[in-house]
């Protein structure tokens, strides 16, 4: 099933949530909806379940305006962060209480209890179908909630932090678990996050979002090769900032000029990722710096080093590399974005 947002708005009292809001998912696209806390993320996820209305705008099912399909009919399957479980029921009983309610389809008992060793299956959780929420792990219990959510054969999946409450690493499983699922399934699926690596790793397509509008929706690589503007550099993370001045499409970067094609003359930031500076004992590289801290991780090491402008960054170096606190050395960029101040171009 395609989705449609077009131009959605969406007011609480006085303050606007979502400013024209317009997208279009594919069918069978997985389609992570990515922002800060509070940029309409959740506002968008409730309106396309039906849970809350636009006042501006259209949603399409297909080619059907969403405000006549009642939202019992929507097809909707929806996961929310906290996993609402019944903790009376088991697991089997939890997953077969949407078909058991529903009224659409009526099913006989043999064909629910099918239906649940089926989802059960589905989600690796045979065998526990036994067990009360209250005995099973936190991942587990999200894996119930999606087999619950489908139960009714959803044409849409919705869902909202589903792993936000676990630790790191079992969201990483979940994640790849997630993908799989639907790699299978292939239903068109909306994914709220507000983590930069969980959207990246298991979407089709990254939508980012600051305060209710979409600041770019690509493809995860797209995203990470060609961040739009310096907000969505910012949030991806790990980046580092230096200032300069562009003059003529020129920019200073230390003794080096980089090229600021398309840039308005003025301010700008110079933003690369700590992978993306080199690091020379000599005088060799366009900025000079002295090294604050050398910090060691597996297989690397992360130095904390401050220009002679006083800006203070991180760069990242094999771990083969000689250097101590206090030594002076230089950098070059070898890939950078740079976004003006002033206007929003970028080069
Ligand atoms: N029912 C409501 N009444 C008033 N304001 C609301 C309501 N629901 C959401 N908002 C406001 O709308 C904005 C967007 O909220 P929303 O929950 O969609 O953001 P979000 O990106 O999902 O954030 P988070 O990651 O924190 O869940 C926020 O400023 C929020 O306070």
């Amino acid at each position: 099933m395609k989705i449609r947002l077009d131009n959605v708005v969406k007011t609480f009292d006085t303050f606007r949530a979502v400013h024209g809001v317009s997208l279009d998912i594919a069918s069978g696209e997985l389609v992570a909806l990515l922002g800060p806390s509070g940029s309409g993320k959740t506002t968008i996820l409730r309106m396309v379940a039906g849970l809350e209305f636009a006042d501006g705008g259209q949603i399409y099912f297909g080619d059907q305006d969403a405000t006549e399909i009642p939202v019992r009919e929507r097809g909707v399957g929806f996961v929310f962060q906290h996993y609402a479980l019944f903790p009376h029921m088991t697991v089997a009983e939890n997953i077969a209480f949407g078909m058991t309610t529903a009224r659409a389809v009526k099913r006989s008992r043999e064909e629910i209890d099918a239906r649940v060793k089926e989802l059960l299956g589905l989600v690796r959780l045979e065998g526990l179908g036994g067990r009360f929420p209250g005995q099973i792990s936190g991942g587990q219990r999200q894996r119930v909630a999606l087999a619950r959510a489908l139960t009714v054969d959803p044409k849409v999946l919705l869902l909202d932090e589903p792993f936000g409450a676990l630790d790191a690493k079992v969201r990483r499983d979940l994640r790849r678990w997630l993908r799989e699922i639907h790699d299978q399934l292939g239903i068109t699926t909306l994914f709220v996050t507000h983590d930069q690596e969980e959207a990246l790793d298991l979407a089709d397509r990254v939508v980012i979002l600051n305060e209710g509008k979409i600041v770019q929706a690509a493809s995860p690589s797209e995203i990470c090769r060609n961040p739009g503007s310096a907000f969505v550099m910012r949030f991806l993370g790990d980046t580092n900032v230096l200032r300069t001045e562009a003059v003529g499409g020129r920019a200073r970067l230390g003794k080096g000029q980089i090229e600021a094609d398309g840039l308005a003359d003025g301010p700008a930031e110079v933003f690369f990722r700590p992978t993306e500076a080199e690091w020379s004992v000599n005088g060799e590289g366009d900025i000079a710096v002295t090294v604050n801290r050398v910090m060691d991780r597996p297989g690397e090491r992360n130095l904390l080093v401050t220009a002679e402008s006083g800006e203070s960054f991180e760069i990242r170096v094999p771990s083969t590399t000689e250097v101590v606190s206090g030594a002076s050395g230089s950098i070059s960029i070898r890939n950078y974005r740079i976004f003006s101040l002033n206007a929003r171009s970028a080069a």
